[in-house]
């Protein structure tokens, strides 16, 4: 496939050359072959979301996400490569649950990372032995799946995974800064009042601490206060927002209802604003959305007892898109949340750029237009968003390693592919083999070594 004229996130325009799963070239000019050309004048041509935080629920709640589900949804909204945390049932902290689940993922339209969590019955010896992702989220409160530990097992699982090479992720939130007082609310706000800002910052500060003791990095999942984002970064620790911690506030929570209720809970306006200045500077190191979708008929309970989660895979880089046609973000630091960053701090070195020799994840986007989102257009199982009727983008193109995974006219006329996506922590499975043979059988040299990105676009 040739892209011709694409405008690349920095503003160059390009012509962008795909050859089997890589990218062949970028250049100027290239010319056309008999394979498929596109125009992208006036579009832009971006890497494909990384999403390094989704639950796509399988195995056990295939009504809330299934694979097939999930991956669809992340196509259709340009997201190439999916990670898996382990809250399913069984939760994913052995050897057997990861294989199930392995095999669960192999049904994915996109690329796919599976997550192991740690329990006081998880078996490191043998989930540390397969190819994970990463380790964790790491639960240190409960949230759904009650998978919360002490400190104590904490420090030993950094320390195992640590040994073993992998790298941890964690849900920071302490129980013992909740405030017990807000329990007597019933209202939609008392989550967020429950849950405090502190809870964050007091988690994040011993997590830094501990890693620092065992001498190892981690990296704090979905922070929501400028507070936590602060005490990582200066601890030199990687995170992620995600876009509604980013977006919303608890000024939506009036009319958001108990759907509202997320892990961790939608923060004050003014702090939503300071986490959003902090995702624009780049002191955030990227985007990831906790997509956790549960039914509308979970939600409709009491704040006190309905699932904490929303979704957001489908929603997350066409609302970026929104915001950086705004003005509000650049297209360069869109990139960098969403593709070039994760991919640095997860190690993925063949993805997040738009490269000579990459992975061929693209994301083809029309920014000329925003279209409203609705929930009962998205792929999701999940049948409700927290931002219906916002503005958005939504690709017209998703290439999952050149193969694509989404296509569409218009919102009336879409296909999606029926290749299967790659666990990216596998070995041995003939994708080094295959790069190196078509690089040598790339015939075409461009006349544009330079990468869509600078070595040091990463902002730390
Ligand atoms: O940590 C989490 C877990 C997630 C879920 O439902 O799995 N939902 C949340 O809101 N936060």
């Amino acid at each position: 496939m040739l892209f011709q004229n694409a405008t690349l996130a920095d503003g160059r325009t390009r012509d962008v050359r795909v050859r089997g799963e890589r990218i062949d070239a970028v250049g100027e000019d290239l010319e056309a072959g008999d394979e498929r050309v596109v125009d992208a004048s006036g579009k832009r041509l971006l890497p494909g979301m990384i999403d390094t935080h989704v639950h796509f629920r399988e195995p056990a709640f295939s009504h809330k996400e299934t694979w097939v589900t999930g991956s669809r949804s992340a196509a259709a909204g340009g997201v190439t490569t999916v990670v898996d945390q382990p809250n399913t049932d069984p939760p994913t902290v052995d050897g057997a649950a990861f294989d199930e689940k392995r095999d669960l993922a192999a049904q994915s339209l996109v690329d796919f990372g599976i997550n192991g969590g740690v329990t006081p019955d998880w078996d490191p010896d043998e989930l540390l032995a397969r190819p994970l992702f990463a380790l964790g989220e790491v639960f240190l409160a409960d949230s759904t799946g009650d998978m919360g530990i002490d400190t104590d097992l904490f420090a030993d699982a950094l320390e195992r995974a640590t040994e073993a090479g992998v790298t941890v992720t964690v849900h920071a939130e302490d129980a013992t800064a909740f405030n017990e007082s807000a329990r007597e609310r019933t209202d939609a706000d008392a989550w967020s009042a429950y849950r405090t800002a502190r809870a964050e910052e007091v988690a994040v500060r011993r997590a830094c601490h501990i890693a620092d003791e065992v001498g190892t990095r981690i990296h704090i999942a979905h922070t929501s206060t400028p507070e936590g984002i602060d005490v990582a970064s200066a601890a030199g620790m990687s995170c992620e927002v995600t876009p509604h911690h980013m977006l919303l506030s608890r000024n939506d929570l009036p009319e958001l209802g108990t759907h509202g209720r997320m892990n961790p809970p939608l923060r004050r306006e003014k702090r939503r604003q300071r986490v959003y200045d902090r995702v624009a500077d780049g002191t955030v190191d990227m985007i990831a959305t906790d997509h956790a979708p549960h039914t509308s008929e979970e939600k409709d309970a009491s704040i006190w007892d309905a699932p904490s989660g929303v979704p957001g895979v489908e929603t997350a880089l066409p609302l970026l898109l929104a915001e950086a046609r705004n003005g509000d973000l650049s297209y360069e630091r869109v990139r960098d949340l969403t593709a070039a960053n994760p991919a640095d701090v997860f190690d993925l070195p063949d993805k997040g750029r738009i490269a000579e020799g990459n992975d061929a994840d693209l994301v083809l986007v029309d920014t000329a237009t925003t279209e409203p989102i609705r929930a009962a257009q998205l792929h999701t199982n999940c049948d409700w968003t927290p931002f219906e009727g916002w503005e958005a983008v939504f690709p017209e193109m998703t290439l999952v390693r050149g193969h694509v995974a989404y296509e569409r006219e218009d919102a009336a006329t879409e296909t999606f592919g029926d290749h299967h996506g790659q666990c990216v922590r596998d070995q041995g499975d003939g994708s080094v083999d295959a790069a190196v043979s078509e690089s040598e059988a790339g015939e075409t040299p461009s006349d544009d070594t330079e990468s869509d990105e600078s070595p040091d676009s990463n902002p730390e």
